[in-house]
């Protein structure tokens, strides 16, 4: 196995320059030279020319190439920055350039789907926790690499471009994985825990998109605090039994990936997410939301994919099934309110 970690410097790759992606590259820069992969000739053309990103700043120690080859050759280790509606896509054009010796994180809060040639949501029966792909496992599926991590936490982009303090959890099976992430990014202003169980910790950073949502809704219905209170914390017990059923483990929803991430979502203006949930109770359609939102809101996609896991598991979780009412079936906030007023919750706490 060919290792080129021994060389001096250390070039980072970044696969994704969106908002995410550029505010992770310039933070990595700071320390060491970064390769980011666009897809685009005009962005590497911008970045490498004006050390921008479709207008964003980069920081000059940053260069670009549209070519995964390139960044596979140069770079030891990989951030992988882009919506899970391209990921699999994006990783697949990786696939043949990637060694063992890689290593592998990726910042991604969405889940894919793992169907036969053909299948859509809309065409399959059943969707089980086999059909459900987080990102490490989309990758851990589609190539060698084998050391593999997530980053998730509250890292609301525009605050890191801002230099705000913030902390993320960087979430691997291997320590050594923990351990590089946290020398690469770690500064006086961001803080990098570690966890071993990255299922828990990347289904937290999932979940959490659908609570933001609906903490959008109520901030649009001028709902007040209580409302929230009451929201973010049914939807924290929520997010525990479904992570449980996909196979993360409680503690993870209650750190910063979980806990941090949903506080932080649920009152930011700045989420993508909660700014669906506001636009949907100010009056705007889905169709409209989707059609003039420029960056993505994983949350929409998850709502649908975990609402056809729920059935199949044969499980309840009322906040994301009177969501998906909400986004998909023409049901008014005001009614899945009501009918979230009434559910049965009887324990408040019923998970420990
Ligand atoms: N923004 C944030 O505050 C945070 C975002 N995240 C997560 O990070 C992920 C990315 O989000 P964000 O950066 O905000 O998204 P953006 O919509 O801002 O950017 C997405 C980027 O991915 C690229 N991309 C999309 N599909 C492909 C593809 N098939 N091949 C190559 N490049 C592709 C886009 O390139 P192109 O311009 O060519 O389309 C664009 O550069 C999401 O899962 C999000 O949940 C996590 C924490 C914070
Ligand atoms: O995950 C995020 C911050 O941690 C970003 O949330 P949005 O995708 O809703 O903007």
């Amino acid at each position: 196995m060919d290792s080129k970690s021994s060389s001096k410097t250390k070039t980072v790759g970044v696969i994704g320059v969106g908002s995410f992606g550029t505010a992770i590259a310039n933070m990595l820069a700071s320390k060491n030279p970064v390769m980011v992969y666009a897809r685009k000739p005009e962005v590497v053309e911008e970045i490498n020319l004006q050390h921008t990103a479709q207008g964003k700043a980069l920081n000059e120690n940053i260069v670009a190439s549209l070519d995964p080859e390139e960044l596979c050759k140069t770079c030891d280790i990989l951030f992988f920055m882009v919506p899970s509606s391209g990921f699999q896509e994006v990783v697949r054009n990786f696939a043949p350039f990637l060694f063992p010796y890689h290593l592998i994180i990726h910042g991604t809060k969405g889940l894919c789907l793992n169907l036969k040639e053909g299948e859509t949501l809309d065409t399959v029966q059943k969707i089980g926790r086999n059909q459900l792909l987080t990102m490490s496992e989309v990758i851990l599926h589609e190539t060698v690499a084998v050391r593999v991590g997530c980053l998730a936490g509250p890292n609301l982009s525009k605050e890191l471009t801002l230099g705000q303090p913030a902390a993320t959890v960087i979430a691997s099976k291997y320590n050594e994985v923990i351990l590089e992430g946290q020398s690469l990014l770690r500064s006086e202003k961001f803080q990098v825990y570690g966890n071993s169980d990255i299922i828990g910790v990347e289904i937290s950073g999932v979940l959490k998109n659908i609570i933001a949502i609906a903490s959008g809704a109520l901030a649009g219905l001028g709902l007040g605090e209580n409302a929230k209170g009451l929201l973010i914390s049914r939807g924290m017990v929520e997010m525990i039994h479904l992570g449980n059923a996909l196979g993360g483990s409680i503690k993870s929803v209650m750190g910063l990936a979980g806990i941090g991430d949903l506080v932080a979502t649920c009152n930011s203006v700045h989420s993508r997410n909660f700014t669906v949930g506001y636009r949907l109770a100010k009056g705007d359609t889905l169709e409209q939301i989707m059609g003039d939102m420029e960056e993505v809101a994983e949350g929409i996609n998850t709502v649908r994919v975990m609402k056809a896991f729920l059935e199949t598991a044969e499980l309840r979780a009322p906040i994301t099934e009177n969501l998906y009412r909400v986004l998909f079936e023409d049901l008014e906030i005001e009614e899945a309110l009501q009918f979230l007023m009434k559910y049965p919750f009887n324990v408040d706490v019923d998970f420990v």
